[in-house]
């Protein structure tokens, strides 16, 4: 049966345990929606001048063939879509204020997107935390999750979970919420649950009205359903074209949707004046609208994530990456095998490297061994990011749009949750290859490189999230592994510094492989370190610093390649979260 659902804040006062639901009860109106995609020759317009009403307290089904433009509605009005839109959504008669209504408000699609390794008591409570924040107990939120647990632990996986879901659904709206679901091929008794039918057909509407109206409306345009037949069977089929060419009579029938059809009435009735239909008063209509007025103002401006969403700020972050971590953790066979892959490949350049480090004649290839393994740092720490953010994505996307938590809190605790790791793993790495193939034997020196790997990892793990933010996961594994080798070109590895044409060095400002490269041969060969061994009769780089010189490095910093590559590190970090706006205000 359904697929996407839209639920609206409950009325006020109905229950003392959940006072912490902020809101009045609304009727959300859409006034002659027109919806077009694509631009020019290419645009498709979806949505005809629709227009229709769905009222607090009643459960309301959207129905129509497929491609009819339900889910297009949805999206529209629960504040998905922005673009493209002619025409008005009103709440509670006034116009539509996006920010408080998606608070308002809860979308679900058919295709939700879940984090793996959270129970559902443990999804249920942060959620409980986001939403809830510091207005409710403990006590409330674990009351409120373990009835949740309950109610939906009723349903089994048979034929009669659908009917229970939408007893559920109804009971959810007489408690006071408006809640419409868009609904397939629904059998006769699920449908009598329904207070409230929307028939769309070809981007109009084509009936709006009680569920047991539908049939004498049919008939009032000589349809007359065959007796034992699903009625919305066959309106389904009428509205597919199998009995003629009459869908312009049926949507003319209800204006569009600007009328809902009463059978033993003389006539359609209009949709009424939602200000007189509600009886709303001023006092009332500021409640409504959260922030539209003065008083309220004052308060938003002072304390904007606490109007905005359920937990301030800094319970956000903690909550979030609390269950960040979990889910990391969890994530048993993906974090053992990274550890392996890099207890391994360090361990395998160990013994390809073996003791070459002190080597005056080996110079060039354990900077080559160094080179190679911050690459595959950068390499190991982007991949999975990429990999795994662009599904947890989708959750982001739920999540924020219900106004779970700010995207600033997200990124902030995404960012925290995965330090630790971008830590560990490169120190891992750095412990055996760098004893094996017989680096100088210096804690500073050691530590020195050892950050540089670090800043690499981070690197690493922010154009993962920039590329599993901006890109789905095709593009996504095609571009993140590209977009490095612009960098490595002018590293200074590949091609000393004064060897880069003048009007691309440039470039060697922006790469971080360029700072990685000159402060890690600055960590080992630096720092007047003593000459190397040499076992032939002359070795042109026993001098450390005459290698330092080759690659012109000698003049250069060590404090500025960090400094370097922690500014990159920022400008990802932040491309990143532009790119999760930017995805965010474009959703779908
Ligand atoms: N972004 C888009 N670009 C092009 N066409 C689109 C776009 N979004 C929707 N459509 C088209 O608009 C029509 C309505 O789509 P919509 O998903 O709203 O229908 P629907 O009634 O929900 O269908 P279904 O029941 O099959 O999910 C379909 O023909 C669909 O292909």
């Amino acid at each position: 049966m359904g697929s996407d659902m839209m639920l609206s804040a409950r009325s006020r006062g109905t229950a003392s345990s959940r006072k912490y639901q902020e809101g009045s009860s609304f009727d959300l109106t859409f006034h002659d929606l027109n919806y077009t995609v694509g631009k020019g020759e290419n645009a498709k317009q979806i949505l005809h001048q629709i227009s229709g009403s769905f009222k607090s307290g009643h459960l309301s089904a959207i129905m129509g063939p497929s491609g009819a433009g339900k889910t297009s509605l949805m999206n529209i009005l629960a504040g998905l879509k922005k673009g493209g839109i002619e025409g008005r959504v009103d709440v509670n008669g006034a116009e539509r204020k996006f920010k408080t209504f998606r608070k308002q408000s809860a979308y679900i699609t058919q295709k939700d997107h879940l984090l793996q390794n959270l129970t559902v008591d443990e999804y249920m409570t942060s959620a409980a935390h986001l939403k809830m924040g510091n207005n409710a107990s403990e006590k409330e939120k674990k009351l409120t999750v373990s009835q949740l647990v309950f109610i939906l632990s009723r349903f089994g996986l048979d034929s009669s979970s659908s009917l229970q879901c939408v007893t559920l659904l109804r009971d959810i709206a007489r408690s006071g919420r408006t809640v419409v679901a868009t609904i397939h091929q629904p059998s006769s008794r699920l449908l009598e649950l329904f207070d409230h039918l929307y028939i769309v057909a070809g981007g109009s509407c084509m009936y709006q009205g009680p569920i047991q109206s539908l049939v004498p409306y049919l008939k009032t345009m000589n349809l007359n359903c065959p007796s034992h037949h699903n009625p919305t069977d066959f309106a389904i089929d009428v509205a597919s074209g199998e009995y003629g060419d009459v869908l312009s009579k049926l949507v003319d029938g209800v204006e569009n949707g600007k009328r809902i059809y009463q059978e033993n009435s003389p006539s359609t009735s209009a949709l009424p004046s939602i200000r007189e239909d509600l009886g709303l008063n001023e006092e009332d209509e500021n409640d409504a609208m959260l922030d539209g007025h003065s008083k309220k103002k004052d308060r938003k401006a002072k304390n904007k994530d606490r109007i905005m969403y359920g937990a301030p700020f800094h319970y956000q972050v903690a909550i979030l990456l609390g269950r960040t971590w979990k889910t990391i953790w969890r994530e048993k066979i993906l974090t053992t095998m990274r550890f392996a892959l890099h207890v391994c490949i360090s361990i395998l350049l160990g013994l390809v490297y073996w003791q070459i480090g002190e080597d005056a004649n080996e110079i060039f290839n354990n900077s080559g061994m160094i080179f190679f393994s911050l690459i595959f740092i950068l390499y190991v720490a982007m991949m999975p990011t990429f990999l795994t953010f662009t599904l947890e994505r989708e959750v982001l996307v739920r999540e924020h749009l219900n106004k779970w938590y700010s995207l600033k809190a997200y990124y902030l605790a995404k960012t925290l949750a995965d330090i630790p790791f971008q830590i560990v793993f490169p120190t891992v790495y750095l412990i055996p290859v760098y004893v094996m193939s017989n680096q100088p034997m210096c804690i500073e020196r050691f530590s020195m490189l050892l950050a540089i790997t670090i800043c690499m990892s981070l690197v690493g793990q922010g154009i993962g999230l920039f590329f599993g933010a901006a890109f789905d996961i095709p593009v996504a594994s095609y571009f993140a592994p590209i977009s490095c080798i612009p960098f490595l070109l002018v590293s200074g590895f590949m091609l000393k510094f004064k060897a880069i044409p003048p009007y691309l060095s440039w470039i060697s400002y922006f790469s971080f492989l360029h700072y990685a490269f000159e402060g890690s041969m600055l960590a080992i060969y630096d720092r007047d370190r003593l000459p190397l061994n040499c076992s032939q009769p002359y070795c042109h780089f026993r001098y450390p610093q005459k290698f330092l010189e080759e690659f012109d490095l000698i003049l250069n910093s060590y404090f500025l390649s960090i400094v370097g590559m922690l500014a990159c590190f920022l400008v990802i970090r932040l491309a990143g979260y532009f790119a999760l706006l930017f995805k965010l205000r474009h959703v779908r």
